[in-house]
């Protein structure tokens, strides 16, 4: 039988250290880090989503600020919100919930958030510093998705990789992170051909096409392990929805480990969003900048910033 891995343990084990993150700061003097949400319309699983994010910070104790606007709400009003915040010396974390209403351009409005404030790590600043390796903020499910594989194989090098789905916010993050880790890494999607014969062939499977049960037992080596990033809703048995992933559970217990859905990788891009939020944070009251890569230059023997 595979082993489940616990997403949801592995993500309260985190949530310990960022509290102590937390209170380290406080004990340092400065104020617990703040983190502001902000949803646009009345998407019900974004609803679900904002709720445990904001229930999450209460726990490791990060203020947290909810703004909820009309689906109708204009474009220029969101961007005067984000400036406000952009300046507002007690948000350190801005998070603005995709998908966004239709009306409303999302590139424009995520790059409009501050590097340095943007948790989420979408800002094409942050993008850029991933794909080079030199610091930035870390997308969250990418974040979690790499812990998730660590906790069953620690040294990535040489492993090989599938990451189905292109994504700009996991399936490109996570190839970048997977190379950095050392693994070697096969990027696909739903129109690449031959993808059963090329899961086959890897020691790990990230799945995130948001294809519900895409990736079938036959596609799967024995002893791969598989982390599962797909979270569909589906219609189940007495009117209830029922959460599916994007491979076939059942099927895979050839596996060496599988994440589940629920209770794998979603937990754990919750327990990134407060890591994150706390490194924001540190990073503006230490008065270092993820726009002049001096977040990075000041860490210890990183990178070319670093003069390595
Ligand atoms: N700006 C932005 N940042 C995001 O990080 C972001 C976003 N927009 N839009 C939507 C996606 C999705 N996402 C999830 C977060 C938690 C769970 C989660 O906690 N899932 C639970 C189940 C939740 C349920 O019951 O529906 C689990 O897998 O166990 C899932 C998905 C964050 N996203």
């Amino acid at each position: 039988m595979a082993e489940i891995i616990d997403g949801r343990a592995i993500a309260r084990q985190m949530d310990v250290k960022t509290r102590a993150d937390v209170e380290a700061l406080v004990a340092e003097g400065h104020p617990a880090p703040g983190l502001t949400v902000i949803l646009v319309g009345e998407d019900p699983a974004s609803e679900v989503y904002v709720r445990r994010k904001i229930k999450a910070c209460e726990n490791v104790g990060i203020r947290s600020t909810e703004h909820r606007l009309p689906a109708e709400t204009s474009q220029d009003d969101l961007l005067a919100l984000i400036d406000r915040l952009n300046r507002d010396d007690d948000v350190h974390g801005i998070l603005c919930q995709v998908p966004l209403p239709g009306h409303i351009d999302a590139r424009l409005v995520l790059r409009s958030i501050s590097p340095d404030k943007d948790v989420d790590g979408f800002h094409p600043v942050n993008v850029g510093r991933l794909s080079t390796g030199t610091g930035g903020i870390v997308p969250c499910t990418p974040l979690g998705v790499m812990e998730l594989l660590r906790s069953v194989i620690p040294d990535l090098t040489g492993k090989s990789a599938v990451v189905i789905g292109k994504s700009n916010i996991v399936g490109k993050p996570v190839a970048n992170l997977l190379l950095d880790a050392e693994a070697t890494v096969t990027v696909t999607h739903i129109n690449t051909h031959g993808l059963p014969e090329i899961c086959r062939q890897s020691d790990i499977i990230v799945a995130a096409a948001g294809a519900p049960e895409l990736v079938r037992g036959h596609w799967v080596k024995d002893g791969a392990v598989i982390i599962d990033v797909g979270i569909t809703r589906m219609p189940g048995e007495h009117g209830k929805t029922r959460l599916v992933g994007d491979v076939k559970f059942d099927e895979v217990q050839h596996a060496r480990a599988v994440t589940p859905v629920p209770g794998g990788v979603g937990p754990m891009t919750i327990a990134c969003l407060l890591a994150n939020t706390v490194q924001a944070a540190r990073n503006l009251f230490e008065g270092r900048s993820i726009m002049t890569g001096d977040d990075y230059a000041d860490a210890p023997g990183r990178g070319v910033l670093a003069g390595r």
